[in-house]
């Protein structure tokens, strides 16, 4: 059983004057339990649709989704996840640890839990000094913060993060990074929306790109890393004359046949690998390409 299964899900929205605008068509992907699931997609490709539509705020047009095994209309079953929203806003006037206290009400949590998780996740999401000011004084990236504490507070299994890194400067994106990184070692599963491949790479175990409402491909982060090998960089000595060579990667094997029968030694071999940007950029530009 997967912990969150999205099946042929696609979204038509009525636009402007009645413009039909096709959001998602036919998704459908698997969130391993304890995993981190990356969701990458340029904007308007259409993670936050999927997001809401996961979280029963939108009805699909047609398609379903599951949340271990359950179906994720039922609100029974959202009760396992944690779910923070693009752009979250919340009640200005009251306070951080007052607002954390109506989110721990409406989980059914008793007020003994309540004060304990709070001061956890406050102290996780280095809020504590701002507990009790009210919201409307907090800067940008203290209410994202505010909004993934409140996310944590009922210790779900499941997280659905909309963009969780979006407004935090540098410290708060290493921050979230590092709680992404905790919660998969607790045996959580993450599935979250960004658009910045960096993200991805350092917290993701499998990655998800989207781009025009549909899914473009699905793979492990390593495997998408060991298959962007374009050439070898090689050091080679000769005679104490150290020098660095570029090598493309299907010269590798003729490269390697010469060095035999001279004099060189190889003393360093480094493949030369795409990163996730250039993996993304290609995967977008080619369906830019044949959308034309
Ligand atoms: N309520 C709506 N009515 C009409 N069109 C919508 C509505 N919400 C989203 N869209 C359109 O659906 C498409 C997908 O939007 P969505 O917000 O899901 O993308 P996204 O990948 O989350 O983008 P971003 O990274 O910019 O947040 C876009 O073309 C968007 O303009």
């Amino acid at each position: 059983m997967h912990a969150l299964e999205i099946v042929t899900l696609s979204k038509r929205y009525l636009g402007k004057r009645l413009k039909r605008v096709d959001a998602l068509q036919d998704l459908s992907l698997e969130v391993r339990t304890g995993e981190v699931f990356g969701f990458l997609g340029p904007n308007g490709a259409g993670k936050s649709t999927t997001i809401k539509t996961v979280m029963g705020q939108i009805k699909p047009t047609a398609g379903h989704a599951s949340i271990f095994g359950r179906p994720a209309t039922e609100s029974s079953s959202r009760l396992r996840v944690g779910y923070l929203p693009e752009n979250p806003s919340f009640y200005e006037f009251l306070t951080g640890r007052e607002y954390l206290h109506f989110v721990g009400k409406t989980f059914s949590l008793n007020n003994s839990m309540i004060t304990e998780q709070s001061e956890h996740v406050l102290e996780l999401l280095e809020l504590t000094h701002a507990a009790d000011r009210p919201i409307k004084g907090y800067s940008k990236g203290m209410v994202q913060r505010l909004g993934l504490a409140q996310a944590m507070l009922h210790d779900p299994d499941l997280y659905v993060l909309d963009e969780p890194m979006s407004g935090l400067d540098p410290l708060g994106r290493a921050l979230v990074k590092e709680i992404i990184k905790n919660l998969k070692k607790q045996g959580k599963t993450i599935f979250f929306s960004t658009h910045i491949t960096a993200d991805i790479e350092v917290v993701c175990d499998r990655v998800g790109i989207i781009a025009k409402g549909r899914l473009m491909a699905v793979d492990t982060v390593e495997n998408i890393l060991q298959s962007g090998v374009e050439g070898y960089q090689i050091q080679v000595s000769r005679h104490g004359h150290v020098e660095e060579l570029l090598v493309a990667k299907d010269r590798l094997k003729e490269f390697m046949a010469e060095l035999v029968t001279s004099d060189a030694v190889v003393e360093r071999i480094e493949p030369k690998r795409k990163d996730m940007e250039a993996f993304f950029l290609d995967i977008v530009s080619k369906e830019k390409h044949s959308a034309q």
